[in-house]
């Protein structure tokens, strides 16, 4: 089967040290996935990452340092360069440890976006730190900052989300994956940009990954989409004593539950969104949101939540 896997932020943590001992055991269920003969494509988040070197970057502007102030898109380049790169090194060592003869690498994506798509008068992707209410709107006025609360986490920044239109790279990924090769791609949701004539200009925003997900699970006609989160099961009234973990979700049910409210936006609403999407874009396809250690049970029906058409 071709499946796209897209990682959550408990699969790299928020710091290099946290990143770089995260993905060693994140590297074992792909893995997993890949000794089973399945053909893998990876994609991640970055809220932690984008956010944090986007702030350094411009605090060091700011001191004696005199470091140039760096743009969001470069930042979020900087992002995928960063995490693929400790992420292909933990699944390259795993894959050898295993005696399983793949190479993998890491391909800087663009994502395209629509210039006038209403998320950019409506910043609601929560990036970077976590923040107490007041720490949040001391940042809010020292450096123009939008901030808001993250499902009941805590107070973060947020930025635009669009929704992703097209995978500027989709051919080298498609060429990569055919010719037997694990890709990890759409980091970060992409680095989002806009095309106009020839050119793709970087846009400041984050795209979703769950939604960038999608989208190159759908170009590549994968089987499945599996979301890789904390949680082993999508509930109904999270968090409160009435609980209930999903094994399955009809569309139907998926959308019904949406209107009632049980997904939290930013956290479990869009990986709902996004397997809907997929469920529904072609007979057959699947999706499935699980714990990240459980992935290879997940896929073989013994847990997670099941999206169907
Ligand atoms: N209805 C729900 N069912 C399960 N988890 C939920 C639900 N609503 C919110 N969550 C929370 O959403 C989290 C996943 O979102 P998040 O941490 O933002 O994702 P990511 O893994 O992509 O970083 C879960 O770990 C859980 O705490
Ligand atoms: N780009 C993105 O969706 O990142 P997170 O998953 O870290 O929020």
């Amino acid at each position: 089967m071709r499946i796209v896997v897209a990682l959550g932020g408990n699969a790299l943590g928020k710091t290099p040290k946290e990143q770089l001992k995260l993905v060693k055991k994140t590297a074992k269920p792909i893995v997993d996935l890949i000794e089973k003969g399945n053909e893998v494509i990876i994609a991640h988040g970055n809220g932690p990452q984008v956010g944090m070197i986007n702030l350094a970057m411009e605090i060091a502007s700011k001191t004696e340092a005199k470091t140039p102030e760096m743009p969001f898109p470069e930042c979020g380049a900087m992002s995928q360069g960063y995490i693929g790169y400790h992420l292909q090194n933990a699944i390259r060592e795993e894959l050898l440890n295993r005696n399983i003869d793949k190479e993998i690498a890491t391909v800087i994506t663009q994502v395209i976006v629509d210039k006038n798509d209403p998320a950019f008068e409506n910043p609601t992707k929560p990036i970077g730190a976590f923040y107490s209410k007041e720490e949040a709107e001391k940042l809010a006025k020292e450096k123009g900052y939008i901030v808001k609360e993250d499902a009941g986490r805590g107070w973060r920044r947020v930025v635009p989300s669009p929704l992703p239109i097209d995978v500027a790279e989709k051919e080298i990924v498609r060429t990569l994956v055919e010719s037997g090769h694990i890709v990890i791609t759409v980091g970060g949701g992409g680095v989002p940009v806009v095309k106009e004539g020839n050119k793709l200009i970087g846009v400041p925003a984050v795209i979703d990954k769950d939604f960038a997900s999608e989208k190159i699970a759908e170009i590549l006609d994968a089987d499945y989409l599996i979301i890789l989160t904390a949680v082993e099961k999508v509930a109904i009234n999270f968090g409160k004593p009435n609980q209930k973990e999903l094994d399955k979700l009809t569309v139907e049910q998926a959308q019904k539950y949406i209107e009632e409210g049980h997904f939290a936006p930013g956290s479990m609403l869009p990986k709902v969104k996004a397997a809907i999407k997929f469920a529904q874009s072609k007979e057959g396809r699947k999706a499935l949101i699980t714990a990240l250690e459980k992935a290879a049970d997940g896929i073989e029906g013994r847990t997670g939540t099941l999206v169907v058409k």
